[in-house]
Formats: structure tokens, C-alpha cells, sequence
């Protein structure tokens, strides 16, 4: 890969623009001026929200679990999850440790700022050219496991309980994971343990808080742009009184219903590649409100780097072909193709 096309171009968080009194004001790098949002028709979606304890089992309950699953998977490439081992009360910590996070002072905050080239810490969108259009939210992203990969430096100090919360929050998402990942597998009639063991015993997890501030010009602002995730599975804390993440689907958007006791469990184009296009990892946003701030918490699961990804080998034959080669370090590969505005799963299409 060229060089020079990593090169990152600095750029200020949006909480600093709207301090400065910008807000109104929307820059033109945060305006779409093809794929505008029109956000106002999207419907709610209807996926289905499955109880967790229910997929363990071996019961005739756990098979009808296993169908609902893998129908969503199909076609919505996402599901809610409850019964994850966390009671409300904890996942309303969690959002309020996130909240307090971004309501510091901006000097408070820039004591984690990330450096240019790094994805860790808190900041802005990557800026890799001058024809990105920016997203319009602000962030703090972590390494949370292997735990030799976490960077101390950048877990907040203030709130105080943030750094033990959090420990605690993804301890649980691991627990989460390796239930979803072999109900994933059952559901397709595989060797239970098949993506479990891509994923491995201490696979990667990556936790990004998001920011999104009250936007004057929704109708042109995104959030976030569209995107697939290049993980395995994304497991996501929605907000607890503000929508705003959609989903393609039959090329129409559609809005995520907010149930505040679940997690919103999506594909990532890993596990799309190893079902051999069964899943589908989903094309999804996320739209501004001109009122009304929002918080997300997503946990990628990602795959040791240097995993081969390629279809199950029993997912494979005459009536479905294959459909994906083999791919390492996918991640790698999904940036470059991200900044290119290309969907980065075109690289393992056959
Ligand atoms: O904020 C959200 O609801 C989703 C964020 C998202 O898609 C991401 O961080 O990849
Ligand atoms: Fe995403």
C-alpha cells in the first residue's frame, strides 16, 4: 500500500467546534452532498430480541432460539440480546461513566487525545484525505483484550470508576461472545466450536465510546457514515432515549429500536466470509438529532491478526460455491479499502 495515502490529516473533535461556537455553522467537510440521510422515512425494524440463556440448552425451546437467530443473521445480519448476566443497573452505569466522560472540559479530555496514526485514545474520525466527509461524533477507543494490549494511558482517570467499570463491563462481553459464537455455529449445523476457536481463547476486543452532539443540520450530517464492521461480531450499548443507528436493508434504511436491557448483537464481514455469505454483515449508519445528544458503546470481536478467514470448508460445495478467498489480518485490508469509500469485504469476494 502506498505510503503516503496513510498519512492522517489532524482535525478537531466536533465538541471543540461547537465550544468555539461553530455549530451552526456546519462545516462543508461534515456535509453529504450525495447519499444524504433523509432520515425521516426510515420504519423500525424488526428484528428479534433472543434470551441468551435459552441457546445453551438442548431443549426444543433452544432449537426454536437457534432458528430465530439464524433467520436475523440472514437477513438482517443483527438481534438483540437479554439475559447477557448484566443486570439494567449496571448497563446504566456504563452509559452514565460514558456520558461523564464526554462532558469534561476539553482540557480534561485531551490529556487521552490520540496521536495521529493511532487509533487509541480519544479524538476525532480518522481523517485520511481531503475529500472525506467527516462523521459528525467524537470518540474514545480502547484496547481492552489481549490485555497486553491495552494502553493505560488513555483509560480515563476521571470519572473514577471508569477504568474498573469498564473492565468489568468487557469481562462479561467475553462471557457474551463465546455463547454467541458457538449459538451461531449450532445454527448452521457446524462444529460448535468453529468460530469460537477463530476467534480464540483471548481474542481481540476493542471498545469504542461514541459521542454524538445535537446537530443543526440532520438533514445532511451523518453521524456515521455507512459502514459494515470488519469484525467477527460487534456487540453494541445502544442509548437508552435516543435512536439514531440504521440499517440497510433491500436498499432502504431502516431504524434500530431501542430495548435498554439488551445489547444489539450485529455481524462483522469476518464471520460473513466464514459462513460463506449465509450471515450478512450489515451496511448500517448513524443519523445526527438537531436536540438531542447521543452515547453508543461497540465492542469489536476481532480475530488474532494472523488467522486465516475463509469459508467453512462444509459450507462449501456443488449447489453453493464459494464465495470468498482466504484473507489474514483483515483489518488491515478493511482500512484500505474504507478510505477509498469501497466496501472493504469486495476484497475477499471471489
Ligand atoms: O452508535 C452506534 O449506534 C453505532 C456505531 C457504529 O456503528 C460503530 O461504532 O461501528
Ligand atoms: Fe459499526
Amino acid at each position: 500500500m502506498d505510503m503516503a495515502a496513510k498519512i492522517e490529516l489532524g482535525s478537531q473533535t466536533v465538541q471543540e467546534l461547537l465550544g468555539k461556537g461553530k455549530g451552526e455553522q456546519v462545516p462543508e467537510k461534515y456535509i453529504h452532498k450525495v447519499g444524504a440521510p433523509n432520515a425521516s422515512s426510515a420504519q423500525l425494524m424488526d428484528i428479534p430480541v433472543i434470551d441468551l440463556g435459552l441457546l445453551l440448552t438442548t431443549s426444543s425451546i433452544t432449537a426454536q432460539q437457534l432458528e430465530k437467530l439464524r433467520s436475523a443473521l440472514t437477513t438482517w445480519g443483527c438481534f438483540q440480546v437479554i439475559n447477557h448476566g448484566m443486570t439494567p443497573e449496571f448497563l446504566d452505569e456504563v452509559r452514565e461513566m460514558t456520558k461523564q466522560f464526554f462532558a469534561l472540559p476539553v482540557e480534561e479530555k485531551q490529556k487521552y487525545l490520540r496521536q495521529v496514526n493511532d487509533i487509541q485514545g480519544y479524538g476525532n474520525d480518522m481523517v485520511f484525505s481531503e475529500q472525506q466527509t467527516l462523521d459528525w461524533s467524537d470518540r474514545l477507543y480502547l484496547s481492552v483484550y489481549p490485555e497486553e494490549h491495552r494502553k493505560l494511558k488513555f483509560w480515563p482517570q476521571n470519572p473514577k470508576s471508569f477504568s474498573e467499570t469498564l473492565d468489568q463491563y468487557t469481562k462479561k462481553l467475553q462471557v457474551v461472545t463465546k455463547t454467541v459464537l458457538e449459538a451461531m455455529a449450532r445454527s448452521l449445523n457446524l462444529d460448535v466450536n468453529c468460530f469460537r476457536d477463530l476467534y480464540g481463547e483471548q481474542g481481540k476486543m476493542d471498545a469504542r465510546f461514541n459521542f454524538y452532539p445535537p446537530c443543526s443540520r440532520p438533514d445532511v450530517v451523518l453521524g456515521v457514515k455507512p459502514h459494515a464492521d470488519g469484525t467477527i461480531i460487534t456487540l453494541l450499548l445502544q442509548d437508552k432515549q435516543v435512536e439514531g443507528l440504521q440499517f440497510l436493508k433491500d436498499d432502504q434504511w431502516f431504524r434500530a429500536p431501542i430495548v435498554p436491557e439488551a445489547l444489539l448483537i450485529n455481524v462483522g464481514d469476518q464471520a460473513e466470509t466464514l459462513s460463506n455469505g449465509i450471515f450478512k454483515s450489515p451496511v448500517h449508519r448513524v443519523v445526527t438529532n438537531p436536540d438531542k445528544e447521543r452515547i453508543s458503546l461497540a465492542a469489536f470481536c476481532i480475530p488474532e491478526s494472523d488467522k486465516d478467514i475463509e469459508p467453512f470448508e462444509s459450507l462449501v460445495n456443488e449447489s453453493t460455491p464459494r464465495l470468498y478467498k482466504k484473507v489474514k489480518n483483515y483489518v488491515g485490508i478493511y482500512f484500505e479499502y474504507y478510505q477509498q469509500g469501497r466496501r472493504p469485504i469486495e476484497a475477499a469476494k471471489i
